[in-house]
């Protein structure tokens, strides 16, 4: 089986990288930006002809938050426009398409764990834009897995705990906001749970219909960004204070969710996942990291 995988060199794309040894049977092929721009289609179709994918991955996004909010035009480019069109081209050829949505398009004021099913307001550019490409992609393609994600991490790339790492070593104080709560996602987690999904479908325990549609992945437990502060300098030994602030004393252009836990109780009946803490997945990350 070949699987093919957009955005490469993202924190998801490496993370899946690190686990094609766990799956001697199947052919994986990597694209970067370099050989699948998705702002440039041509470059898109070029690949996925030279590569005939059996299912295909798109861990391709503009994941900005700030930035996207002066390029916007870029932002539906890549978060909606291309995902459409990877989608139609799934939905030609009868594959599964794997595709990732944020935490950040449910952002109302529930306060319980959201379900798949509960409503959804996005605030921002690249938050609308999320929730324009799942529905894009899932309209074009009824064989489109949506994986809802949140605070993804990982040892290499841009994330909140290398920002952490690097700022606690420049300074010793920190202010981080404490009245945002959700959970951390290790990206080596949330890819082998999607190369566990496609395992039970490929051995018959998963029916392609019961793969598809929207489900919710994060690590377990739930934390404020201040609580994730506090466990990356515990955990990596790194001397910081950190002052807990709410979110008005760190000024950003965009409204991030108060409250954005998932649940995840449909993944994880539906392929039988044991997901794990959030605190020993950063213990795994801060160890790849040499922390
Ligand atoms: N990071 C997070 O906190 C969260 C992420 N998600 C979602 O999870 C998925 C994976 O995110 P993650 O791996 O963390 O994100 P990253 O930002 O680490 O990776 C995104 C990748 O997309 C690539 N990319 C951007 N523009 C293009 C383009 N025009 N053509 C081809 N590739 C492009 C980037 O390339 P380059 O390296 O060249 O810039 C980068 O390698 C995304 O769908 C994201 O929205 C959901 C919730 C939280
Ligand atoms: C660096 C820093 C951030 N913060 C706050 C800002 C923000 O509210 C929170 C996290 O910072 P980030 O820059 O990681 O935030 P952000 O880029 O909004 O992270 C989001 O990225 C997108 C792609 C997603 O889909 C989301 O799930 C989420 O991970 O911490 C502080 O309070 N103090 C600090 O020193």
């Amino acid at each position: 089986m070949n699987i093919c995988i957009t955005g490469a060199g993202g924190q998801l794309g490496q993370s899946f990288k690190s686990l094609t040894g766990a799956y001697p049977q199947w052919q994986f092929h990597f694209a970067d930006r370099s050989i699948a721009d998705l702002s440039d289609l041509s470059t898109v179709d070029q690949w996925l002809e030279a590569s005939q994918p059996d299912v295909l991955i798109n861990c391709a996004a503009y994941t900005n938050v700030n930035q996207a909010e002066e390029d916007e035009a870029l932002a539906r480019q890549i978060n909606v426009d291309a995902v459409e069109h990877l989608a139609r081209y799934c939905s030609r050829k009868a594959i599964p398409l794997f595709h990732y949505s944020s935490d950040y398009v449910y952002h109302t004021e529930r306060g319980i764990p959201f379900r798949e099913t509960d409503a959804t307001a996005p605030k921002g550019v690249y938050a609308v834009t999320k929730l324009e490409g799942e529905r894009a992609a899932l309209a074009a393609h009824a064989g489109t897995t949506v994986i809802r994600t949140s605070w993804v991490y990982a040892s290499m790339g841009h994330n909140f705990v290398r920002t952490m790492l690097r700022l606690g070593s420049e300074r010793d104080e920190l202010k981080v906001v404490s009245d945002q709560i959700g959970t951390p996602t290790y990206a080596p987690d949330l890819a082998a749970a999607s190369l566990q999904m496609l395992q039970a479908w490929r051995q018959g325990t998963v029916s392609g219909e019961d793969m598809a549609g929207i489900f919710n992945f994060s690590n377990e437990g739930v934390c404020s960004w201040y609580d994730f502060a506090l466990a990356i300098f515990e955990l990596s030994g790194l001397e910081c204070t950190v002052h807990a602030v709410e979110s008005h004393e760190f000024p950003s252009p965009v409204e991030r969710p108060h409250y954005s836990v998932l649940n995840k109780t449909r993944i994880k009946k539906t392929f039988q996942l044991e997901i794990p803490y959030w605190r020993e997945a950063l213990g795994r990350c801060l160890a790849a990291i040499g922390q």
